[in-house]
């Protein structure tokens, strides 16, 4: 930045020069500015005597020096390090002037130190006496040179520099950055070689080059300077390499520092050239914009503690932003891979379940439909043999159907047995004539002691040991349809599922709960229980009813018999009135005869119809009662033909006929027949009761038969809601099964991102690694750098003992 621009007469003092334009230069300088001072003119202009004055009229140099210590002393809160070197460029060369053995010099410039000269000798410095003499010293060794325009010319351009570097004094603060980092600024203080006409100076020889070296780099200077006055956009590339004065300077053009040029010019005419084009360098020079900062370097222990921080806050930004995002979606996959794998669990347990319930079902099913075949083949049974011969005992079953049905009851007998003990209670009502069966006898305990043996479900028929022990085979066979039950496991409710105790030494680890669930299913099986037993006793009443449904046909044999006795009877007395057997009476009671017969076989057939279990239509147009009433007219026409025929023939005097007459409606009989016939008509009565009674009863047996079957009917409806269901669980498999698939697939895939995810956080891992060893590694630089530096601190101790420089502690 250009202060702004003044002009001085010769009477101005550097002072006020100073005053004007450099001071605030060198304030900021000690506040960690770069700042740059130089005088720029023509040859004799008065640079070097406004740079460093006289003895009376000290320059800028020494006013400076003077002014940067009075601020250091000033600023009680920071300590500082003052290094100051001395140089010139003569002939293009750089030379030490504090120490005149270092010549050709070169420039370097590095990331930590900038632009800088390679071995110029740097004096700590503590106050302004000591750089007073430094300077003297540098003079000595400074190259002046006479011509025509100067006495005493400087013949090289010289930079004196000044390094500041402070530091705050307080280290207890925790902001490492502003404590602990150190402010380096560069003060230049260059009195630059006048610009010369040869013709002016006279130069020749030394001079000569000098000159032309002199004229170029201020060549350089004015080139770099209207190449920075043309803006940003226009400057283009900056020469600063072309000379070495522009490569010294250039952070003082352009760059980081406050720069203030003191243009000098010889008021005389004969200069008139020189001065003007002073003043357009200085002109071009205002127009350039510097853009300063403080200068702010570290430590080696603020820089190793810095670095630490930006590692940390890199690592706690990695950690916040990438690793910590994998670490929770690697959490959060194994959280998901976690429930998925419970539910898979939970389904296969699901499965599990269903299929036992379904298999469980599906035996009920079977052994339902087992239970439905077995009643309707014993009814079947009994039905057939109802009408067999009669035992030798007179009971209407044979030993067959007994055999049957001892084994049919003996099953339920069992079936009730396994219920009872299932359910854990005393159902008294359980016992073995529980069932109130009539005329059964008890199956021997050997059968059910030999089918108990069977203790797991059958694919095929036991086959038993010894047939002398168990009912006979071809009727059980028979009875369960080729395929043979453990009947102590047969179960007549469909709905019921059997679940056994769990056992407590086998699974320690059951909760309370397990337990409650378990009381509250055996609770249910208990419910199933009672409800068979419901059930079963409906059976048995059913049974009971289809047994006395069994005693009505032999008693209508019975009376059918009885009926046919009387007949025979009453026919053989009649035929033994008629003496010629050829006669019409002798026809006449043939033709009844074959009507009786008749009437029996009807009787007969209508039975048997019953027996089969044929609808059997009773009432006022049963078939029986049509029979009755042709036979009725039958005999009512056989009587009236013999009353016909004993009037008018004496061959008929000894038929004993009833007749019947137009006065009294009924029958004439004559003599001791009369007492007779109303003896037949007395039986015929009774029959006639008899028959009624016989019709009510089947009439109710009907009925009964009608609810057995109803009972059929809906025990079949339920065999094909278990169908249903059995086809809606299958279903239900095959849907849990599919779903187990895609549970499965999808437990993959989350496997496999969870595989992708470790091998990233893998490999984040190891760039944290790398990043460690890189860390390290520049560490461990560093603290060689901090040694060499070390060893140079000490190494110019030990070049100046005499001087007490302030140390800082870093
Ligand atoms: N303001 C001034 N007051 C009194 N004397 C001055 C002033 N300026 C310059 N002079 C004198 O002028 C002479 C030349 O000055 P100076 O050497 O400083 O010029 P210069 O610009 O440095 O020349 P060169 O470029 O050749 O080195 C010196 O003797 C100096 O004492």
């Amino acid at each position: 930045m250009m202060l702004a621009d003044h002009v001085f007469d010769q009477n101005c003092t550097n002072a006020k020069v100073y005053e004007l334009l450099t001071k605030d230069i060198i304030r900021a300088a000690v506040e960690g500015f770069n700042g740059t001072a130089f005088a720029y003119g023509q040859t004799s202009s008065g640079k070097t005597f406004t740079m460093n004055g006289r003895e009376n009229d000290p320059g800028i140099i020494h006013l400076a020096v003077k002014d940067i210590f009075q601020n250091i002393q000033m600023a009680i809160d920071r300590e500082f390090l003052i290094r100051v070197s001395y140089m010139e460029i003569y002939n293009e060369e750089i030379n030490d002037l504090l120490a005149p053995e270092n010549q050709k010099l070169q420039v370097h410039e590095s990331l930590e130190r900038g632009i800088f000269v390679a071995g110029l000798r740097e004096e700590i410095v503590n106050n302004t006496e000591q750089v007073i003499k430094l300077i003297e010293l540098g003079e000595v060794n400074r190259h002046f040179g006479q011509t025509n325009m100067n006495a005493r010319s400087s013949r090289s351009h010289t930079i004196f520099r000044m390094v500041i570097e402070s530091k705050g004094k307080d280290t207890t603060s925790s902001d490492y950055s502003n404590s602990d980092a150190v402010r380096v600024s560069f003060l230049n203080l260059v009195d630059l070689a006048g610009s010369e006409r040869i013709a002016k100076t006279g130069a020749g020889g030394v001079r000569l080059k000098e000159g032309k070296h002199i004229n170029k780099s201020l060549m350089v200077l004015g080139n770099v300077i209207n190449k920075l006055s043309d803006g940003s956009k226009q400057r283009g590339h900056i020469p600063y390499r072309d000379s070495k004065l522009t490569r010294i300077l250039q952070p003082a053009l352009g760059g980081n520092a406050k720069t203030s040029i003191i243009c000098t010019v010889a008021p005389e005419e004969i200069h008139i050239e020189e001065t003007k084009g002073t003043l357009q360098f200085a002109s071009r020079a205002k127009r350039i914009t510097n853009c300063v900062q403080v200068n702010e370097i570290l430590t080696d222990a603020a820089l190793l503690k810095r670095q630490k921080l930006e590692i940390e806050e890199l690592r706690k930004k990695l950690q916040g932003s990438r690793a910590e995002v994998l670490e929770q979606e690697i959490l959060k996959l194994r959280n998901e891979m976690l429930k998925y794998e419970l539910e898979h669990e939970k389904l296969a347990m699901e499965l599990e379940e269903e299929r036992k319930s379904h298999k469980e079902r599906d035996r009920c099913i079977k052994e339902q439909q087992m239970k439905i075949d077995n009643l309707s083949n014993l009814v079947s049974c009994s039905e057939q043999d109802r009408n067999s011969v009669q035992n030798s005992n007179g009971h209407p079953f044979s030993q067959r159907q007994y055999q049957s049905l001892e084994i049919w009851e003996q099953g339920l007998v069992s079936v009730r047995q396994s219920l009872k003990e299932d359910s854990n209670d005393n159902y008294s009502i359980f016992q073995g004539d529980a069932f109130r069966t009539p005329c059964f006898k008890a199956a021997p305990n050997t059968f059910v002691a030999k089918r108990s043996d069977y203790s797991m479900p059958l694919d095929t028929s036991p086959i038993p040991d010894d047939f002398g022990n168990v009912a006979d085979e071809d009727l059980w066979l028979r009875l369960n349809k080729g395929q043979a039950t453990d009947l102590d496991s047969l179960q007549m409710t469909p709905a019921r599922e059997n679940h056994s105790f769990p056992s407590i030494d086998a699974s320690p680890g059951y909760s309370i709960d397990y337990y409650k669930e378990e009381i509250q299913k055996l609770k249910q099986q208990l419910e199933h229980a009672i409800k068979e037993k419901d059930e079963l006793e409906e059976i048995s009443e059913l049974q009971h009813e289809s047994l006395l449904i069994r005693e009505i046909p032999p008693r209508l044999c019975e009376s059918v018999a009885n009926c046919k006795d009387i007949y025979k009877d009453v026919l053989s007395m009649m035929q033994s009135f008629v003496a010629d057997e050829k006669s019409s009476t002798a026809k006449l009671l043939s033709s009844t005869s074959d009507i009786a017969v008749c009437l029996f076989s009807t009787l007969e057939t209508h039975f048997s119809m019953d027996k089969d279990g044929c609808s059997v239509l009773s009432g006022e147009n049963s078939p029986i009662q049509e029979q009755w009433k042709v036979l009725v007219e039958k005999l009512k026409s056989a009587a009236t033909t013999l009353a016909s025929l004993q009037a008018p023939t004496s061959e008929h005097q000894h038929l004993m006929v009833p007749v019947h007459t137009s006065k009294n409606e009924g029958f004439d009989f004559g003599g001791a027949n009369a007492s007779w016939m109303e003896k037949l008509g007395h039986e015929l009565n009774a029959i006639k009761e008899k028959y009624q009674i016989l019709d009510k009863d089947f009439n109710h047996n009907n009925k009964l038969l009608e609810s057995f079957k109803e009972k059929c009917h809906s025990l079949e409806r339920e065999c094909s809601i278990l169908k249903e269901e059995k086809t809606f669980l299958v279903q239900k498999l095959s849907k849990s099964s599919q779903k187990l698939e895609l549970v499965t697939d999808q437990r993959d895939k989350l496997s496999k991102d969870l595989s992708l995810e470790v091998q990233k956080r893998k490999e984040l891992e190891r760039e944290i690694t790398r990043f460690s060893l890189a860390f390290a590694r520049r560490q461990k630089a560093l603290m060689t750098f901090h040694g060499e530096c070390k060893s140079k601190i000490e190494f110019l101790r030990t070049l100046s003992p005499g001087s007490k420089s302030k140390t800082l502690g870093y």
